[in-house]
């Protein structure tokens, strides 16, 4: 007689332990292992969910409270609260940062969001697709350590989204591509793998291509738990208030905030680097350092190119992004000084034509 063990064995998939209200906001290792651990019992980790002059909305575990605008933080941001003097709460060590140039003399940077783990690149199975600008978001997406997922929405006014999604997937091979309709009830199921408890997410991408009708799909099932909707004043006026990070009824954070819309290309030449790896490495290989690759004796990108390794259009659309980041990067005074030298031709030219 043969016995049987099956049912002594750990067969199936092993249950994970339910997360932790701190684990439901976002709490990973990462941050735990910033504090002594003499001090980890003692101590009342909070993140950041909203910005304001005044102060900055934080939640923990039973905590939802207000403090003083301290250090330099931004949504997203984790702190370790102080209690009797909540000014000196203590910022912790970032896994990803978004930040942005600000317009103005000074051009200070803004950071825009904080430990982000994956933002989805939205684009449409349309007109609005256009491989340079999603090579562009994929490089501000590296540039901030934060995973990339591109989403194609709208596949179902679209006859065929092979071509898009092949385009899509020649970008990086570290991108995931996925195709679908965000108005259908494929979402919550398609972005799960990213979406898990503990999990920050936020979204990319032009006006009108399904951002909001996305970020709707997330909360369908929780709308009632999101408290986006609430009485704002005495009046009896009822005004919708947007949490920039909000959270699923599962415990996902979504960020949603005018700036992660505005986010432009400066300061990411790693970024583009790691979009354009490949490239970079030929380019590295050239007899020349300070090789255009154009007509260059010993350039390893133009022989690449002859023997059909890469593609002229990528190549293009390369020097072109990173053209364009050396120029937005530049500084105010090199600026200034092109602006200047170009009215100069301007005035030139015009006195030139009255003569
Ligand atoms: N058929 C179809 N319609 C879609 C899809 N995604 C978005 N739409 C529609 O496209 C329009 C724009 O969608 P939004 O979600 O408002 O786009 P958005 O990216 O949030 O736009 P902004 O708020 O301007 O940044 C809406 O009418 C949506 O219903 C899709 O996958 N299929
Ligand atoms: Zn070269």
């Amino acid at each position: 007689m043969t016995r049987d063990y099956s049912k002594f064995l750990a067969t199936g998939p092993v249950t994970k332990p339910a997360p932790t209200p701190l684990e439901r906001l976002g709490w990973k290792p990462f941050f735990s292992r910033q504090i002594p651990i003499e001090d980890l019992a003692d101590s009342t980790p909070v993140r950041v969910t909203e910005v304001h002059r005044s102060g900055l909305t934080v939640l923990g575990d039973g905590i939802d409270t207000t403090i003083p605008p301290g250090p330099e933080a931004t949504v997203g941001d984790w702190f370790l609260l102080d209690h009797a003097n909540p000014a000196n709460s203590t910022l912790l060590d970032r896994i990803s940062l978004f930040e942005r140039r600000a317009a103005g003399h000074d051009r200070k940077r803004q950071m825009i969001a904080a430990n982000v783990d994956t933002v989805f690149i939205v684009t449409s199975c349309n007109r609005d697709f256009n491989v340079a600008r999603l090579e562009r978001f994929v490089a501000l997406a590296f540039e901030a350590q934060v995973t990339p997922v591109i989403l194609l929405t709208k596949a179902d006014l679209c006859d065929d989204t092979g071509p898009y999604l092949d385009d899509a997937r020649a970008i990086s091979n570290r991108v995931v591509v996925e195709a679908l309709n965000a108005k259908s009830t494929e979402p919550l199921a398609r972005l799960a793998p990213w979406c898990k408890p503990g999990q920050t997410v936020a979204f990319l991408g032009s006006s009108g291509v399904g951002k909001s009708t996305l970020v709707n799909a997330l909360f369908q099932s929780s709308v009632a738990d999101t408290g986006v909707v609430r009485a704002d004043d005495n009046r009896g006026r009822h005004t919708t208030t947007h949490r920039q990070l909000h959270f699923t009824a599962d415990g996902c954070a979504v960020l949603d905030t005018p700036g992660m819309r505005e986010l432009q290309l400066t300061d990411v030449e790693d970024g583009i680097a790691e979009v354009f790896d490949d490239l970079v490495t030929l380019a590295g290989q050239c007899r020349f350092n300070d090789c255009a690759h154009e007509t260059e004796p010993g350039c390893a990108v133009q022989q690449a190119l002859e023997s059909g390794v890469i593609d002229a259009a990528r190549l293009a659309r390369w020097r072109k992004l990173a053209a364009e980041e050396r120029f937005n990067t530049s500084s105010l005074s090199a600026r200034k000084a092109h602006d200047r030298s170009f009215h100069k031709m301007v005035k030139a030219a015009q006195k030139g034509r009255k003569r």
